[in-house]
Formats: C-alpha cells, structure tokens, sequence
C-alpha cells in the first residue's frame, strides 16, 4: 500500500469501505454524493447500515413497481426486504414523512424519495477499466442500466482487444482513461484489474474527476479525502456466509432440535438462503412475482 500519495486517507481511512461494511448505526452513511432534498435528516446522516437497507428497499420497490403495484406495507416491503418492520419504519424515517398509517407508501413516491437520498435521481456514468472475465461480465450485465448506472466507457491496456467491443461499447486504451472518463462524464470508476495495476488505475480515475471507486482488485487503495472507495471482496462474502451457517448449526444445537453444531452441513437445508428460498416471503400485492429474488433473514436479497 502507498501511504505517501495521501497521507490523509488510505487502509483504514473513513472513505475506504470494503463491501458490506460492519452493520453498525453508528457509523453515518455516505450516500450524501446526490440528493439530500429529501425533507427529512440531511442525507451525511443517515447511518451506513441505513444506507445499504434503502438499497435493498429501493430493489424491492423496483420489483413492485414493474408489478404495476401501487401501495406497499410496511410490513410487506419489510419482510421483502428481510428486516423486520420497526426497523424499516425507521430507516424510512430519515426520509421524511412517508406513506400513511393504516394505507401504507405510494410505491413510486418513495422508490423517488430513496433514489433521491442516495444521489441515483441524476443517474451516474460508469468507466470500467479491466476488461477480462470479471470486466466482460460486469460490461455486459444489463440489470446496472435500470437502477440509474449507465455503462459509458470501457477501458483496457490489452492491445489485442482495445477496439473491440462488448455489447455497444468499444473498448478503448487505458492511455486514454484520463480525458475519456472526463468526457463520459464518468461519476463512478470500476477497477478490474489485477492488483498490481489497480494504484495507477485508480490515480487516474481520480485525475479525471471521479469521486467514487468500486474496486475488484484484491489490493487496498489510497484515495484523497474526496473520493471514496468501495472494494468488493466475494471470498469475505462467502467467508461470512460460512460464519452464519455455522452459528446457526450452533443455535439449531442449543435450541436442541437434535442437528450437530459446527460446519459440518454447509449446503444443507438449513442454509440461510435455501431456507429463505423454500419459504420466501411475498409481500401481499397479489401477484406472486414482483418482488423477484428470495430474500434471506439478514437482509441479503438472493439473485434469481
Ligand atoms: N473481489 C472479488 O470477489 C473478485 C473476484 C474475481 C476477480 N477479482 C479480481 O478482479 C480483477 C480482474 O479479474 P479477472 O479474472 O477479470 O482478470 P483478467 O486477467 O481476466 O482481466 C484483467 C484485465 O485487466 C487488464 N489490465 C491489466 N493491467 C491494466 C492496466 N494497467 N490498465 C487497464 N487494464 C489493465 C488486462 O488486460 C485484462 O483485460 C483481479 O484483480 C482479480 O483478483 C476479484
């Protein structure tokens, strides 16, 4: 890691998260790029755990949407989106005013009002730089475009394939990520690259302006105050999936219905996803498929 380029930020620094941040209420959001015309608290603070529950709000309320659904619940949209409903009540609180007691929210007003507070009214340009597996997948991944982040430049140092093209876009030289990202209009950079090119790339995206980092690449980044950097990590992910499995053998153990604690049933039944799946909760608008995907008890929603 670099320490030397930005001494006030980097490893550790408050704008460098690593995807699915620890869940506590105290740490205060960062969804303040946008928005914050919402009449309720000023959007730096809404709680980082807050923030991340109206993303999958905001899925959920797409879903119903598209469903020509009108009017939600509270407790609909909250056992949708897999957290119990006081604490939906409350993260919706930071919003304003929303939905009538007894009736239940106006589905598009508050997709609005989310959108809003987490800056996606404007929608976002993205650059991707890295186009291999993990690049070409991302590139290619239709379902950004109808959540506000529109794919606008691709980028690679790999002359055998700049040129060529994924979907729309041409692939162009990394040489060149400098003025094009300043040109897309780039708001969001996503870093595919191996971790050793992943400093350099990330320098340049910050030369061009870009204020937000989502970075693949297994190394930590250094990033002036300004920007803020979200690294994603699927192996921490499954490392917690295997975490939860295990805690639940262990509470299935102590609550005595007869299952053997430990990790020895990683795929098994009571595996927080297939649980949820075999069992998924709907909220109630009559049509059996608006909300889509299983949502497991912690708030995950599970990718149909
Ligand atoms: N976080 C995760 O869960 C996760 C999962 C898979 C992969 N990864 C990481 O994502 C990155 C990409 O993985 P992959 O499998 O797609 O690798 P890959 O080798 O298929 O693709 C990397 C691409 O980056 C390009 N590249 C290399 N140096 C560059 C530079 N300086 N500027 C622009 N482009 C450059 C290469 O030409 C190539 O097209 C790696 O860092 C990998 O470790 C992370």
């Amino acid at each position: 890691m670099r320490t030397d380029v930005y001494p006030s930020a980097g490893r550790g620094a408050t704008n460098v998260t690593e995807l699915h941040p620890p869940q506590g209420d105290d740490a205060r959001g960062t969804a303040g790029t946008g928005g914050g015309a919402s009449p309720g608290v000023p959007v730096r603070d809404i709680p980082q755990a807050t923030v991340t529950r109206l993303a999958t709000y905001l899925r959920v309320l797409g879903g119903l949407a598209d469903a020509g659904t009108l009017i939600v619940s509270s407790e609909e949209l909250a056992t949708a989106s897999g957290v119990g409903s006081a604490k939906l009540r409350k993260d919706l609180s930071f919003l304003g005013p929303n939905g009538v007691r007894g009736v239940g929210y106006d589905v598009l007003r508050l997709q609005a009002r989310i959108e809003n507070a987490l800056g996606l009214d404007q929608g976002h340009r993205v650059v991707l730089v890295g186009v291999g597996n993990l690049g070409r997948a991302l590139a290619r991944y239709p379902g950004f475009d109808r959540r506000g982040f529109t794919m606008a430049g691709l980028f690679d140092s790999d002359p055998s394939i700049v040129g060529t093209r994924v979907g729309e876009l041409t692939i162009r030289h990394v040489d060149g990520l400098e003025s094009g990202a300043r040109e897309l209009g780039a708001t969001i950079g996503v870093v595919a690259t191996p971790g050793d090119a992943a400093q350099q790339v990330c320098d340049v995206l910050v030369r061009s302006g870009v204020r937000s980092v989502l970075s693949f690449a297994p190394t930590p980044l250094d990033v002036p105050e300004h920007v803020e950097v979200r690294r994603v990590d699927l192996a921490v992910e499954m490392q917690v999936l295997s975490f939860n499995s295990a805690r639940n053998d262990e509470l299935a153990h102590a609550s005595g219905d007869g299952r053997p604690a430990g990790m020895g049933q990683p795929c098994g039944p009571r595996s927080t996803a297939v649980k949820a799946t075999s069992a998924p909760h709907r909220a109630s608008s009559g049509k059996s498929g608006p909300l889509g995907p299983a949502v497991t008890r912690n708030g995950s929603v599970i990718a149909p």
